[in-house]
């Protein structure tokens, strides 16, 4: 007898698990699944999935957490099969039903930022409030956690509040997106009134600045928001072999190093293939493996205020587009240098002789050659090192770096 083939399984983007909660917890209820007509919350699955079914979301450490079932009309209806059990601050994550039962009768306030001295005033007068704080990716003016931890230390200056997380995401749409939100905000409510902040309304507030929160929100803040030259970098060369990218990382890491100012990791296309690369092929699913994993790695290095410069070759947009996506996520800044050297001129060059190899036919889906390049049309600098030598390139990248105030290395250390 032939056991039933196993339901596939699939990690959502942090933005989709945040869509997955609110339609396990019945926030947008009467809706139950991704891809509703009119609806923003959208399931991505890869190619091989699209069609299976019935697909289980399982959380970044592989627990299940909800099975998806494919409708006639191509929604995605979820059978919920467990709440996520980690994060900082999870035991505040309530679904609107146990809001109801834990705390009916009291005014919810939706909250996607720290609460300023004016707004405790205006709240102090309501009695027993639910501070209602809309956490999800993307939606929160400082990160998830460092919103939660602002928001419980302005309810302990009123007379009588409770914090409730939501993951309520942003996903680009400004009118969709407030839309859900009034859902979901009524959902929690029941019939309980609920009191708009002033910005919650869109409107101008001259007050809204650092120097407004009380002092211990105002600390939450700062620690959230690193200075300039705290904040965790990803210097992310790509362009042809050849082109100039270890060349100009190469240096751009020894001015880092001279100034002595920042921690600094190279991740190098040819040495990361040697390491952490190790045994994968040049085929577009490999790069794509390589570049994600260059990416991860980059990003936690930013997440830790770290500088870190690599130079792949990372011939796709998406996959680059990806290692962005990461670093924004880490909280760190992604700056992509297109060395855009010509294929003539890489290929004149042919220091390891590959190209000719390629031309030969003896290396398959080289890239110029044999398999695409795509020119990003989001690199902050474009350098085409043609003629020019290493420093005058260099100084290109350098200028860039200091005008956008991300780092300034544009004098050389004296020893
Ligand atoms: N088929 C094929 N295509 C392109 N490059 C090849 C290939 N085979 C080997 N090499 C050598 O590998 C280096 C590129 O590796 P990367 O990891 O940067 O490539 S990728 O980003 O995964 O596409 C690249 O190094 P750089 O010259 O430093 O770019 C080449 O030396
Ligand atoms: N202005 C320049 N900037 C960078 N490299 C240059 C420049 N002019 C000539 N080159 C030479 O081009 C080659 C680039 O090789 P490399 O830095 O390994 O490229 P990639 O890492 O993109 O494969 C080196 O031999 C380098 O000396």
């Amino acid at each position: 007898m032939s056991s039933p083939a196993p339901v596939p399984q699939h990690y959502p983007s942090p933005r989709e698990l945040d869509d997955l909660e609110l339609l396990a917890t019945g926030a947008l209820s009467p809706h139950d699944g991704f891809g509703a007509p009119g609806s923003p919350l959208t399931l991505d699955l890869p190619e091989a999935l699209r069609d299976a079914p019935v697909v289980e979301l399982v959380d970044p450490e592989g627990l299940p957490l909800a099975r998806v079932h494919r409708e006639d009309d191509g929604r995605r209806r979820v059978e919920p099969l467990a709440r996520p059990e980690y994060g900082p601050f999870r035991r505040l994550y309530l679904s609107p039903a146990q809001v109801r039962e834990q705390h009916a009768g009291r005014t919810v306030v939706p909250v996607t930022g720290p609460l300023t001295r004016r707004d405790l005033d205006a709240l102090a007068g309501l009695g027993p409030t639910v501070l209602l704080a809309l956490v999800g990716h993307g939606t929160a003016e400082l990160s998830p956690v460092a919103t939660l931890r602002a928001t419980l230390r302005a309810a302990a200056a009123l007379p009588d509040a409770v914090v409730v997380a939501v993951p309520l995401a942003a996903h680009g749409d400004a009118d969709a997106d407030h839309g859900l939100g009034v859902r979901v905000v009524e959902a929690y409510a029941g019939g309980d009134p609920v009191h708009a902040l002033a910005e919650t309304d869109g409107a101008e507030d001259e007050h809204d600045d650092g120097d407004d929160y009380p002092d211990d929100v105002a600390e939450v803040v700062d620690a959230d928001r690193p200075a300039p030259d705290e904040v965790g970098l990803v210097l992310f060369f790509t362009g042809l072999s050849g082109s100039g990218k270890s060349t100009l990382a190469r240096a751009l890491v020894d001015r880092l190093l001279e100034q002595g100012r920042r921690t600094v990791t190279s991740l190098d296309g040819d040495v990361v293939r040697r390491q952490l690369s190790a045994g994968l092929t040049f085929s577009k699913a490999d790069r794509e493996t390589n570049i994600r994993r260059i990416g991860w790695v980059a990003a936690e290095i930013a997440r830790h205020g770290g500088v870190a410069v690599c130079s792949p070759i990372a011939p796709f947009d998406e996959t680059r587009q990806q290692v962005r996506a990461m670093v924004d996520d880490a909280g760190g800044r992604f700056f992509l240098i297109h060395v855009a050297t010509p294929l003539e001129e890489c290929e004149r060059r042919d220091r390891k002789g590959l190209y000719a190899k390629a031309r030969r036919g003896e290396i398959p889906e080289f890239t110029g050659i044999s398999s695409p390049y795509e020119e990003p049309d989001d690199a902050d600098v474009r350098v085409d090192t043609t003629g020019r030598t290493i420093d005058d390139a260099l100084g290109d990248v350098v200028d860039a770096l200091a005008a956008g105030g991300w780092v300034d290395v544009r004098v050389r250390a004296n020893g």
